[in-house]
């Protein structure tokens, strides 16, 4: 997919894949082009390329309801009218049974409040009813732009439970967030963009494994005899102190050793892994326009 606004890129050919029965986290930091992608899958902004669902652009689709869920925006939807009311009309527009208005409200846990203004729900309410709206066909696909957003700790919980319980059923399930530490609790996939351009694509594992890295921390009195000697033996320091080397290494074993041969004293030895937030930061840092304050 390619699509370009009048003021840049808003995405560059990008193209990824995404498995049924798994959840997968489409990640990029704010303005690295999520909310673009996921309108030209949907056809709702003009753009190059093509997405398919079995086969078919989102526009081909002869029951999209009943084919793709989809969350956009869930602040959309008129304050007056009632949970219920408002996917009885989508499910009539949509050609859906009215008892699937109940079942997806009680899918999300909103029955008690069917009946309630819209607009007097919390911000974790219209994301539930956000979902309701997108299983009201049961659909096979589901793309949710930034599902747990506005939602608390027990909120994104929820969430992480529901999306796997909807992926272990079989359906594909794409979910956008710019926080990383949301992802790596929600997803099985990570598909990461920055600048409208994919910087990875695969397993969240393989993600861990490819942006961080680990080190071997080193602790004792004498680390500047210590830094020759490891020098020496082809090992980099990454960062020292009078106290402290951080070594760039996994081999433990190999530090130990240059340090007994050495006879220098050694307080502490063990193993680090950086952390991944930092390594996502690192991975996306050059794609990034504005960094704001983190919200
Ligand atoms: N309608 C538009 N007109 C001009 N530029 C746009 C428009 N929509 C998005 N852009 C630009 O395209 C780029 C990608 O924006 P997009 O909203 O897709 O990113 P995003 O990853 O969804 O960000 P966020 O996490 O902040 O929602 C940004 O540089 C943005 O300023």
């Amino acid at each position: 997919m390619t699509k370009q606004y009048g003021g840049g890129v808003g995405v560059a050919d990008l193209s990824f894949a995404v498995r049924p029965g798994a959840v997968t986290g489409f990640l990029g930091p704010n303005g690295a082009g999520k909310s673009t992608t996921i309108k030209l899958m949907l056809g709702l902004v003009r753009g190059a390329g093509r997405t398919t669902f079995t086969g078919r652009s989102y526009l081909e689709l002869a029951d999209p309801l009943r084919t793709v869920g989809v969350l956009v925006d869930p602040g959309a939807v008129h304050p007056s009218r009632s949970a219920a009311g408002h996917l009885r009309m989508v499910a009539a527009g949509g050609g859906l049974p009215i008892r699937r208005v109940h079942e997806a409200l009680s899918l999300v846990g909103l029955d008690s409040v069917a009946d309630k203004a819209v607009g007097r729900f919390s911000l974790g309410m219209r994301q539930r009813l956000g979902l309701a709206t997108a299983l009201l066909g049961d659909p096979e696909y589901l793309i949710l732009d930034e599902p747990a957003n506005g939602l608390d700790p027990d909120g994104v919980r929820w969430i992480r439970r529901f999306l796997r319980e909807l992926a272990g059923q079989g359906r594909t399930v794409l979910a956008s967030s710019h926080l990383l530490a949301e992802m790596a609790q929600l997803a099985d996939d990570l598909v990461v963009i920055g600048g409208g351009r994919l910087i990875s694509a695969g397993s969240l594992a393989e993600f861990v494994d490819q942006h961080t890295r680990s080190v071997v921390v080193v602790r004792g009195p004498e680390t500047a005899r210590l830094l020759v000697a490891l020098g020496r033996n082809g090992l980099r320091v990454w960062q020292g102190t009078t106290e402290e080397l951080v070594v760039d290494t996994d081999n433990t074993e190999l530090v130990a050793r240059v340090a007994a041969q050495t006879g220098l004293p050694v307080r502490e030895l063990f193993l680090r892994r950086s952390d991944l937030e930092q390594a996502y930061l690192a991975a996306t840092a050059h794609t990034v326009q504005h960094r704001g304050e983190p919200s």
